[in-house]
This record gives structure tokens, sequence and C-alpha cells, in this order.
């Protein structure tokens, strides 16, 4: 009997159905950004909360300047000054005939109805028409409007923006920069939003150095890049993470790393050690407990996956230890898993998908598996760099796609029309 092979979109399903959204929590805004909101929000005042100016200049009843021209200009009595910040009682009252100087945000004061930009004034120096507002509020001297101004010209009505009371974002918004403007703007310091994701990350292998630790490498041993590239990876799909270097092929050993990050983690991801090999330390540590699968694809056959025990009740993803092969299964099925926790909308969970052109042959694909190779896509046309091997880690930081073969086709000519992931 033949080993069973699941298929990419069998394990993809598997791994999802583990995953639920973290239980919502009140952050402060700072802490809020790229969280998915948990409430609704509702504007609790209105927005602007008073009719302000949107001009620095001159607040005037309407009926007072409707007359005004540059050959006929009304003078008006400066009643008093509203800067930005003023209100109640302090605001002065504009009469018939009068006006008070106020300047872009303040409030209009009690009787006007309309704001004249002070460009269009002599800004009380009893010339023509000035570029700015003088310094000074004058010495008594009348203002002269040269041209007239509507009734509302130049105010931003209370309410205008958001009305008190209404709903200014669902449950589920993405809190990106002008959000969380709004909510600030409606006096939100906190919000419940779906916490970031949690994620351990651990390179297992005794040939592994952690990059920087020795001059040169000894005979036998690599640099540990995959904990580098997964732990970027998993701050790029929006999680906290934690990097614990290398550890070494002993059992033991990866049971303890694990069960001291897993505590504190949603998910935790290892790579390397989930083949066939005598010293398999992933399968070595947890067979019996996490499922062990070959998936139908290339690179990243090999999967080991699961849910740890109690207290740590987390995701565990066993990626191959290749460097291609962890960073495309991370891709494929860690991604998709850290951005349902986070609560996103599933149809933001997996990276973009369009349709391309080949710009050359793939010369080989394995038949049965899904090959994913590495590609620079540019304007519907997909180009494959390097080659196909699991190692090639100079290739894949050239990519930012990925070509997807599908399982049928074992050769593709140029021209084909392709599946391109988008690594973004
Ligand atoms: N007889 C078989 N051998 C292998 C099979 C198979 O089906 N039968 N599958 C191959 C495939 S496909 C893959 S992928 C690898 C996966 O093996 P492991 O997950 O057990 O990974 P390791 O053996 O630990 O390492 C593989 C390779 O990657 C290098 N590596 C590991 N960790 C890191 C790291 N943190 N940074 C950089 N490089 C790393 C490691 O040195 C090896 O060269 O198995 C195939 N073999
Ligand atoms: O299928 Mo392995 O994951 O590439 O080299």
């Amino acid at each position: 009997m033949s080993e069973r092979v699941w298929s990419v979109d069998e394990h993809l399903a598997d791994v999802l159905a583990e995953a639920r959204p973290r239980a919502a929590a009140e952050v402060p805004l700072e802490k809020a950004q790229g969280r998915v909101l948990a409430e609704e929000v509702t504007a609790s005042g209105d927005l602007p909360p008073f009719d302000n100016s949107s001009m620095d200049g001159y607040a005037v009843r309407a009926a007072d300047v409707a007359g005004a021209a540059a050959d006929a200009p009304v003078a008006l009595r400066v009643a008093g000054e509203v800067p930005a910040g003023a209100g109640g009682a302090g605001l002065p009252k504009v009469e018939p005939g009068c006006c008070a100087r106020i300047m872009t945000g303040a409030p209009l004061p009690p009787g006007a109805d309309a704001v004249v930009p002070v460009e269009w004034t002599d800004g009380g120096l009893g010339g023509g028409e000035v570029a700015a507002m003088p310094a000074v509020a004058g010495d008594g001297l009348p203002v002269r409007v040269f041209r007239p101004a509507a009734e509302g010209a130049h105010v931003r009505g209370a309410g205008g923006d958001v009305a008190a009371g209404q709903s200014v974002l669902a449950a589920g918004a993405v809190l990106g920069a002008p959000r969380l403007g709004l909510l600030a703007a409606v006096g939100r310091g906190s919000v419940r939003v779906v916490p970031r994701p949690r994620v351990a990350v651990l390179s297992t292998g005794s040939e592994l150095v952690a990059p920087g630790a020795a001059a040169e490498l000894e005979p036998g041993r690599i640099w540990d890049s995959n904990s580098y590239a997964l732990a970027a990876a998993a701050r790029e799909a929006g999680a906290s993470v934690v990097r614990v270097g290398a550890v070494p092929d002993e059992p033991g050993a990866l049971r303890a790393a694990v069960a001291r990050v897993a505590a504190d983690a949603d998910v935790v991801v290892t790579s390397g050690g989930v083949s066939v090999g005598a010293y398999d330390v992933v399968k070595a540590a947890f067979e019996g407990e996490l499922s062990f699968r070959k998936v139908a694809m290339q690179p990243g056959k090999p999967q080991g996956f699961g849910r740890l025990g109690a207290p740590a009740d987390a995701l565990f993803f066993g990626l191959p230890g290749n460097p291609v092969s962890a960073y495309v299964s991370f891709e494929l099925f860690v991604r998709p898993v850290l951005r349902k926790l986070a609560g996103l909308p599933e149809g933001e969970w997996g990276r973009p998908v369009v349709r391309a052109r080949l710009a050359s042959e793939v010369g080989r694909s394995p038949a049965g598996r899904r090959q994913f190779l590495r590609a620079r896509y540019e304007a519907g046309t997909v180009t494959p760099v390097g080659g196909a091997g699991s190692h090639l880690v100079a290739a894949l930081a050239q990519a930012d796609a990925l070509v997807v073969v599908e399982e049928a086709a074992t050769s593709l000519a140029a021209g084909t029309e392709v599946d391109v992931v988008l690594l973004g």
C-alpha cells in the first residue's frame, strides 16, 4: 500500500480548520495599528464638534458684505478676535456692521454666519488686499472687505463630517493610519481589537551556527538562516515574534526549548528535522503527538503540524529545513493561519494570485506535485529566477513571486499562462 499524500489544498484546509481568531482585547490606540477592530465604533459627539472657520480671516454677517466689491469695499468694525481653542463666553459677539478676526479651526462667534478670507480684505491696514493676517489686531481701524461671502462660506458646520451617534467603523475594519486618526478624532483613546498572533520561531539542526557567533564556519557547519527568514516573514504577516536560535538535534533539548516558548505563543514554527533521516529531531520529539505528512508540492514535501498539548495549546508547524522549502511552506500554510488568527477576513489570508505569461520555459516539474518556482513578476509577465533547488537562497532573495506549476504539468512552454503568487 502506498503512503498517503495530501494535496496543498487539503493540507491548507486542515491547518486553517485548527486556527481560531484570538480573543478580543482593549488596547491603547498606539497598539492598535494593523489590528482588526472587534467592536463597532460610534461617535459620541459631532465632528467637527462646533461650526468653525476653514480660513484665517474675518467672521462676518453675510448680509453685511453682500454688496462688497473691489471698488466698493464694505468697512466693518472689529469686535474682537477668535483664536483656535477659544470658546464659550470668551467669544466676541458679531453685531450688524461688525466682524471678528478668526483663525482656521476657531469657532464661529455668535452673530456671524460666514467667513471672509483675510486675502479679500485690507487686514485693517487701510490699503488694498493683503496677503496674510497682520500680526496685531490693528489700531482700531475698520476692516475693509472687497468681496462678498455667502451665508456659510468658509464655515465647516458642526457634525458635517460625522454626526453624534453615527457609526464610524464596523467590527472587522483593519486599522490603518486614516482609521486610527478617525478613532482619535472621535475621542477614543483605546479600542477593542483582535491582538497580534504571537509566534515563536526555532531552527533545528546540530550543524547550525548563529550568524555572527563565530568568525568562520568549522567544517560541516552552516549559518542558521531559517530562523531569521521565518521570524521576518511572521512579522510581515502581522505577528509578534520571539526568535529562538538553533536547537541541536536532540529530542529532549527540542522539547524543552519548545515548552519554554509555547506557553506565550499562539503558533510555534520550527524548521528542519521532519523528513526521513536518522536524526530528524522534530519527528523524533513529537511523533505520535503531531502529524507528519507528505504534501504533494515542491518544495515543501515533508510537513509537520498539530496542536501542542496543554498547558501551551499552541499550533505547531514543523516546516522542512531546506531554506526555500521552509519559506514557501510558511507562505502557503503559516501565513494564512496567522492572518486568520489576527481576525482578518478570508479574502485576506493568502497572498494575491494573478494570471501571467511565462517569459521563459519551465524545464522540469515533478508529476503529481504542485511546484512553486521563484520568479520575478512585472506587468502580466513572470520570469523564473534560479532553479527549482530548495537550497537556492540567493535566487529566493531575487524573487517577488512564485510561479505555480500545476500537479499535472511536467514542463511548460514560454508564453504559457500560469497562476502567480505575489509575495509583495
Ligand atoms: N530520503 C529522503 N531524503 C529526503 C527527502 C525524502 O523524501 N527522502 N525529502 C527531502 C526534502 S523534499 C526536504 S525539503 C528535506 C527536508 O528535510 P528536513 O526537514 O528534515 O530538514 P533537514 O534535514 O534538517 O535540513 C535540510 C537542509 O536544510 C538545511 N537547513 C536546515 N535548517 C536550516 C537553517 N535553519 N538555516 C539554513 N539551512 C538549514 C540543512 O542543513 C539541510 O541542508 O529532506 C530531503 N531529504
Ligand atoms: O520538497 Mo523539499 O521541501 O523541497 O526539497
